[in-house]
């Protein structure tokens, strides 16, 4: 499963030859499309901190709502130096930003931080902090001294796969808030903690997770619809059920054991990540090596409670992870040119129903398509603008994708299932 990939050039040209030719005569620069501007990010793109492949998954494409998603008032204030050397894109750039329903959206995103929407959730953070720490500690006790090492495994697994949600809330800077200091700065410092604490890679997570979010299930550019040739997703499609091999016929069956694998997978991709960049990554090689001499003191002696752990923070993860986007729509290039962020995450997110507590189970994942459409609100306030979010999906005909675990779970076997198409 997995691995990067670059949507490019050849997708633009695909979508639209007038764009193409301009692209051409600029040859090796990269421009991005925000605010109606055709925005040189050549030389930036060493340097942003969002990293360069978002810019060439988004060359001569409107940018703008994903810009909004993402930036603190430094990033505005810096882009607004950009916008000023920028010239107006070519007439033919779709602008989706521009649309009905970008305005409506924005509009939207505006009413949301004037009632406070954006403002932190202290207590909520603390209860949060506490069910992932209790947890891990009494977990890894109980391993340690050989009390009950089997329970200690569960507890330590259930901490660990609920840290990976929370240090994706702070990477996503929706906890702290205030200064961009306190934006930025502080809520990378506890993603660090509690990415060190389930044993991956901050900056591998960064690369992958918002490449994820900014073109998500976009064929080519999002690193977490590939799936092959484990899972290949066959959605109703006769040519693809045919070239499924032996093996991958078993596909829907398998489906929902091999998910124990996706966390032991990520784990390997984030070691390769850091492995490759060395000595530049030092620190965070000796950080996840840290990391580990930790896990095999807990565990030393107790291989059993050892792959117990491992399985089923893989199985917890990987099951809510793919309930929320793998059965969905795959969009191509030409698909999203002219799409809003909220067309497409309504195409490509199915939220997880049941309220409150398994919101609270799965991290606040469950509220896939609010997360994708506000990042950085914290997860507190995502329930308060589920009623709002649904209006806005009704008056502009989109569907508002849900459904409970066990269905989230049948949409995929049906989009991996072939025999009918045969
Ligand atoms: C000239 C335009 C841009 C500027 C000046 C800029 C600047 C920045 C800065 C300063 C950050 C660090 C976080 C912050 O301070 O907010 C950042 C992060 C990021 N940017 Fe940009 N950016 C630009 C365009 C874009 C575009 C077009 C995209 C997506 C299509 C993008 C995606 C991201 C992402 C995903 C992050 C990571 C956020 C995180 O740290 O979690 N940026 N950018």
């Amino acid at each position: 499963m997995g691995g990067g990939g670059d949507a490019g050039a050849q997708h633009v040209a695909r979508a639209d030859p007038a764009l193409a030719e301009i692209q051409r005569n600029d040859c090796k620069s990269v421009f991005v499309v925000l605010y109606g501007k055709r925005v040189d990010v050549t030389r930036f793109q060493k340097t942003h901190p969002g990293g360069s492949k978002v810019f060439r998954i988004f060359q001569d494409r409107d940018a703008t709502e994903q810009f909004e998603s993402y930036h603190s008032a430094r990033a505005i204030k810096m882009m607004e130096g950009f916008l000023k050397k920028s010239e107006d894109a070519p007439a033919a750039t779709p602008l989706p930003s521009r649309s009905e329903m970008g305005k409506d959206f924005k509009a939207m995103i505006d009413k949301h931080r004037a009632a406070g929407l954006y403002d932190p959730c202290p207590l909520d953070e603390l209860f949060k902090l506490t069910i992932v720490l209790a947890p891990i500690f009494a977990g890894l006790y109980l391993v340690k001294s050989g009390l009950s090492p089997l329970c200690g495994a569960l507890l330590t697994a259930f901490g660990f796969y609920l840290d990976g949600w929370l240090a994706h809330d702070y990477l996503h800077h929706s906890v702290f808030k205030g200064s961009v200091a306190q934006t930025v700065t502080w809520n990378n410092v506890m993603g660090y903690v509690l990415g060190f604490v389930q044993g991956y890679d901050v900056g591998w997570w960064r690369a992958r997770h918002n490449t994820h979010h900014v073109c998500t299930n976009e064929d080519g550019s999002d690193p977490d619809i590939k799936t092959a040739p484990v899972l290949v997703y066959v959605r109703g499609t006769p040519k693809i059920a045919q070239a499924l091999n032996r093996f991958q016929r078993y596909q829907q069956y398998y489906y929902v054991p091999v998910m124990v694998i996706l966390d032991m997978y990520w784990r390997l991709e984030s070691l390769a990540y850091v492995a490759m960049r060395l000595p530049a990554m030092m620190p965070q090689a000796l950080a996840l090596g840290a990391h580990y001499a930790i896990i095999a003191w807990a565990f030393y002696g107790q291989a059993r409670a050892l792959l117990l752990m491992t399985l089923v923070r893989g199985f917890l993860t990987g099951i809510v992870v793919f309930a929320t986007h793998y059965g969905e729509d795959i969009l191509d290039a030409a698909d999203v040119r002219g799409m809003t962020l909220v067309e497409q995450t309504a195409k490509t997110s199915r939220n997880i129903t049941g309220g409150w507590l398994v919101n609270v189970l799965t991290g606040f994942i469950s509220l896939q398509t609010e997360h994708h459409l506000f990042p950085m609100m914290p997860t507190g306030h995502l329930m308060t603008i589920q009623p709002d979010v649904r209006a806005f999906f009704k008056k502009h005909g989109l569907e508002y994708r849900e459904g409970n675990l066990v269905e989230c779970v049948k949409q995929n076997i049906k989009a991996l299932a072939f025999e009918h198409l045969l």
